[in-house]
């Protein structure tokens, strides 16, 4: 079973091959850090942190590294605003972030590089296209000279010559920098300090770097020359990663990365969701609004990667049903697993030990094969929905016949091969969470409620009946009657 992805760069599908076998070398274009993430970021996130735990399934050791985008217009122009320093700002959301994506489920990267951090890579960079005649300093500024590059367009598929046809008169003469550009298509790799703004010591004067080259610089510094996995969303295909390949690639001769992936946006009402637009709901907001982050999850992987996503409350409430389908089949084990006389803590800890021992079957072989293809994350979430489906239908069956059609060992096979593959997929169904509501009543206390219900009946008082079966309910445990008695399950 092979793994082929679509890469941006070639416009193909292409086999999976890594530079060192066996490893993958992966760079995500993370968040500008000026306010709290959105679900678009959300999107992005899950997209590349699934991959990243479906790379390690499949048996890759993966390097990930995420950078944070802290030196930027839009971060000083906030800092501004709130009469605050860049770096403040910066490390204000960088922490907001990181609690937006644990509540996520985000597993965090290897590394998390921030462009402040990378100042000698950065400079040492500028250098580099200089001496090579890629660069050329102006007034205290530093462009990239773009028509030196002959490969440039090549990501995008824009070539020069149309972009200039196209963009003649949207060309702002008046622009400062404008004046400075040996071409109008040339793009800052320094841009000289301007008054009461951070700046750094170059040999061009102080001043702060341009946006692409700070990513060109931490992939080089944290990863080397040539990366596996290039990753960002879709709207950074053209300038950022194109102006990334040039600048990198300028001064190696080496590809910067093997395979260019891209995520699709979520939109609203057929627009991009953007910070600058202001169409957008945080992360937290919508978590704070009672909606379960496996909801979010089910959100994204319900949908190619690369496809644009719309947001609507109806997609949410659509997804938090199919998250209670999952999460049931996802309990299982915990609810029931006592009952078949499985040994669950044991069997969680060995599929910890040794994931793949215990689970080798058809579902996982079906699995992967649907997400070897383009990782095609819908097509692997039709087996779990199908596991769970299963499993859940048995636990009915269990609590109104007394025992199960499939034996309990394949159930317990079925369940731990649910909850690896969800896992694979970061979906988690926390049962300290999901039966606290219950666990105020030992199961021998509902036993007693039960009694009292059924001496309520013998004696007529169906009033006193049903408040014990809605006060049942309302703790989420369901009674059902029949001729043998009364059965109960947790809901
Ligand atoms: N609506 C979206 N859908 C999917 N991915 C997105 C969306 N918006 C941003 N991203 C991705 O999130 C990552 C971080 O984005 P970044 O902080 O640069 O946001 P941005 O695009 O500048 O923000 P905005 O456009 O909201 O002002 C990038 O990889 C970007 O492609
Ligand atoms: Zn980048």
């Amino acid at each position: 079973m092979t793994l082929t992805l679509y890469n941006t760069l070639t416009r193909r599908q292409e086999p999976f091959e890594t530079v060192e076998p066996g490893k993958v070398k992966m760079y995500y274009c993370g968040v500008t850090v000026y306010d709290y993430c959105h679900l678009g970021h959300a999107r992005a996130c899950i997209v590349w942190d699934v991959v990243r735990r479906y790379l390690q399934f499949i048996g890759y050791e993966v390097r990930y590294i995420q950078n944070f985008t802290d030196i930027d217009d839009k971060i000083l122009n906030r800092a501004c605003v709130e009469h605050s320093s860049m770096e403040a700002v910066a490390d204000r959301f960088i922490k907001a972030y990181f609690e937006d994506m644990a509540r996520l489920g985000i597993k965090e990267a290897d590394e998390y590089p921030r462009a402040t951090h990378t100042m000698n890579g950065i400079l040492r960079l500028i250098h580099d296209l200089e001496n090579k005649g890629f660069a050329y300093p102006a007034d205290g500024d530093v462009y990239y000279a773009v028509r030196r590059f002959s490969e440039y367009g090549k990501l995008s598929g824009r070539r020069l010559e149309d972009m200039q046809a196209g963009a003649s008169d949207r060309v702002n003469v008046e622009d400062p920098e404008y004046q400075k550009k040996k071409d109008p298509f040339d793009f800052a790799l320094w841009k000289a300090a301007k008054p009461g703004e951070p700046a750094w010591k170059s040999p061009w004067g102080a001043g702060r770097p341009g946006w692409h080259i700070e990513c060109s610089a931490m992939v080089r510094d944290r990863l080397g020359d040539t990366i596996d996995i290039h990753a960002g969303g879709a709207d950074l295909i053209f300038p950022h990663h194109e102006n990334e390949i040039a600048q990198s690639e300028a001064v190696t001769g080496k590809p910067l990365a093997h395979y260019w992936l891209h995520n699709g946006m979520v939109k609203v009402d057929g627009e991009k969701m953007s910070k600058s637009l202001g169409n957008f709901i945080t992360i937290r907001e919508l978590l704070d609004r009672g909606v379960d982050p496996m909801a979010v999850r089910l959100l994204v992987l319900t949908a190619q990667y690369r496809t644009p996503i719309d947001f609507t409350d109806e997609a949410i409430a659509d997804k938090t049903n199919a998250w209670q389908t999952l999460k049931a089949g996802l309990l299982f084990g915990y609810q029931y697993g006592k009952q078949l006389g499985w040994e669950v803590e044991k069997a969680e800890n060995s599929l910890i030990e040794n994931p793949k021992s215990k689970i080798q079957n058809s579902y996982i072989e079906r699995f992967q094969q649907l997400v070897n293809d383009d990782f095609n994350f819908p097509g692997g979430l039709t087996v779990l929905f199908e596991l769970a489906k299963e499993l859940h239908r048995e636990g009915n069956i269990l609590v109104h016949q007394g025992k199960t059609e499939t034996p309990a060992l394949e159930l317990q096979r079925q369940w731990q091969t649910l909850v690896t593959l969800a896992g694979v997929l970061g979906l988690e169904a926390k049962p300290e969470i999901e039966t606290s509501t219950t666990e105020g009543l030992s199961d021998a206390e509902i036993e007693a409620k039960i009694q009292q219900r059924q001496a309520a009946r013998q004696a007529r008082d169906f009033a006193e009946s049903d408040r014990i079966r809605n006060e049942l309910q309302a703790q989420g445990i369901t009674l059902i009657d029949s001729r043998e008695g009364t059965r109960w399950h947790r809901n």
